[in-house]
């Protein structure tokens, strides 16, 4: 496809999107619970009786992001380039998902973990924290269901909700937090014991290779890992179920996805006795429709928060394209942004494992310095390298799908789009561009406000038209930079930063 057929088309699909607008989301509709449970096709225990009551509550809504810019020195990036790391002050402005009306003293949070809190340089909630934790917090228990984007504190809400919950005294697992990846369990778990830090909280991992072998009978309050070895341990009775009272799934879409983690997440959670009384809290930046029927099922009569579909990307990640011409121009294309990669810290999607591992071979014999991480390497390799990048040791890193979701690392300001992520790369008998992975992906910069811009690779009609599609949904438009000029492409990028 030309330039000025591209050109065209793009222009046709902002005018279309324009003329039709983005479609509101309904409201949810909650169930009561009944007493009486009878398992299902799906998996999930139901009331037998019909539920006794139907309630429509409004759900709430996180307001959109704004655009408040306030630049902070930081010594994180040491570049030839004229750009700061803006750290965000969004959180004065009402329109910010950061802004909150509250102080963490009014979410009636105990002293120890406030001190924890502050310790970690948090000074106010953000609008997840403020609307979450009062629900997450109140008794008895209910459950929660919630959303908000990338970056804007999610974690604490359900991290702080396990610490009040568990029982210091009680030598027992009492919250179980499943994630998607060993890297993010891991980063929940140093979270964990940030502000668990003035408690005498005790934790254990289920993540493949982290227990020993022989180990009999996990002590620790809160356990943190990923659902096949949680599943393992609960089973070989290493992990005791029966004092549970917190079980947490993080990026809940897909740990319920039904073509993905689905089955071992709900394993997981019909191994805990029924008659347990347990807080179920699932949280994500994305909630697709058909998962959303299944998470209500999962967290019953679940408390809600949810976002619009125009609100789901934030603004301070400014999206661009590149025009390549085919596979291999793609290549080259990513080495002439070398110099860009590195002012921060980028992250470059593919698809396959494979391409991740050829390009980081291809660049390094090249002389560029660059890292790549996917799920075929080993538990010890995979944790050294996301360590490594972690401590800006590398500063480019190559990979795929693995770590799209959760990972926090505040010093990310670029995301490449190699390869636009699919749906049939997730197991969906589907051709269409994966919006919920596109989200996510990019989300890994522009951490809590901070600047980021994304860059997604196009070669073909095909690739392009995906991209189209991605921008259609999320309402946001994806800027073209030239891949001929280098100039341009440096201005544009170093102005998105600032
Ligand atoms: N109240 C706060 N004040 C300052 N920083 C905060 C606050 N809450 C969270 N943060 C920081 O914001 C960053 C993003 O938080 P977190 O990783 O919980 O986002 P998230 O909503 O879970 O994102 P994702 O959807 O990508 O998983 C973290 O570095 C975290 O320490």
């Amino acid at each position: 496809m030309g330039d000025m057929d591209k050109l065209s088309t793009r222009k046709t699909v902002l005018d279309a999107r324009k003329r039709h607008g983005v479609p509101k989301r309904q409201h949810p509709v909650f169930l009561l619970m009944s007493t009486t449970m009878e398992k299902d096709a799906d998996g999930f225990y139901n009331p037998v009786e019909p539920a006794p009551e139907t309630k429509d509550k409004p759900a709430e809504e996180v307001a959109k992001d704004g655009e408040t810019k306030t630049s902070l020195d930081s010594d994180l990036i040491n570049s030839t380039f004229d750009v700061n790391v803006t750290l965000a002050d969004q959180q004065g402005n009402p329109d910010s998902p950061l802004y909150s009306a509250k102080t963490f003293e009014e979410l009636g949070l105990h002293a120890d973990l406030l001190k924890g809190i502050y310790d970690m340089g948090f000074s106010k909630p953000s609008k997840i924290q403020e609307r979450a934790l009062p629900l997450l917090l109140s008794n008895p228990p209910t459950n929660m269901i919630g959303q908000s984007q990338s970056g804007t504190g999610k974690t604490a809400a359900f991290v702080l909700t396990m610490l009040t919950r568990v029982d210091f005294d009680l030598h027992k697992p009492q919250a179980l937090c499943l994630a998607p990846s060993r890297e993010l369990a891991r980063q929940i778990m140093s979270v964990v014991i940030q502000m668990g830090k003035f408690t005498s909280v005790q934790t254990e991992y289920a993540i493949k290779d982290n227990l020993p072998r022989d180990a009999t009978s996990v002590t620790a309050q809160i356990i943190v890992g990923t659902p096949g070895t949680m599943t393992d341990l609960i089973r070989r009775k290493v992990i005791d179920v029966t004092n549970i009272k917190v079980f947490v799934l993080d990026e809940a879409d897909n740990m319920l996805d039904q073509d993905g983690l689905g089955d071992q997440t709900l394993r997981v959670k019909n191994m805990i006795p029924r008659g347990i009384k347990m807080q179920i809290i699932l949280f994500s930046a994305t909630f697709p429709d058909n998962v959303r029927r299944f998470a209500s099922k999962f967290a019953t009569d679940a408390n809600k928060i949810e976002l619009r579909r125009n609100e789901l990307s934030v603004s301070n990640i400014r999206q661009f394209y590149m025009d390549c011409r085919d596979e291999e121009h793609k290549y080259d294309i990513l080495v002439s942004l070398y110099s860009l990669l590195t002012i921060g810290q980028s992250i470059i999607f593919c698809k396959h494992r494979h391409t991740a591992d050829r390009i980081s071979q291809k660049m390094t014999a090249e002389g560029h310095k660059v890292a790549s991480l996917h799920g075929a390497k080993d538990a010890t390799e995979r944790d050294s390298i996301i360590d490594a990048f972690r401590q800006g040791k590398d500063k480019v890193l190559i990979t795929t799908n693995v770590i799209a979701r959760g990972i926090d690392i505040l010093q990310v300001n670029m995301v490449v789009n190699y390869d636009i992520p699919l749906m049939n790369e997730r197991g969906k008998d589907s051709n269409e561009p994966d919006v919920e992975t596109y989200l996510h992906r990019i989300g890994r910069t522009g951490r809590f406000g901070r600047k980021g811009i994304s860059i997604n690779f196009v070669h073909d009609q095909k690739t392009w038209s995906y991209m189209n599609q991605i921008e259609q949904v999320l309402g946001k438009e994806i800027i073209r930079i030239e891949t001929n000029d280098l100039n341009e492409m440096e201005q544009k990028m170093k102005k998105a930063l600032k």
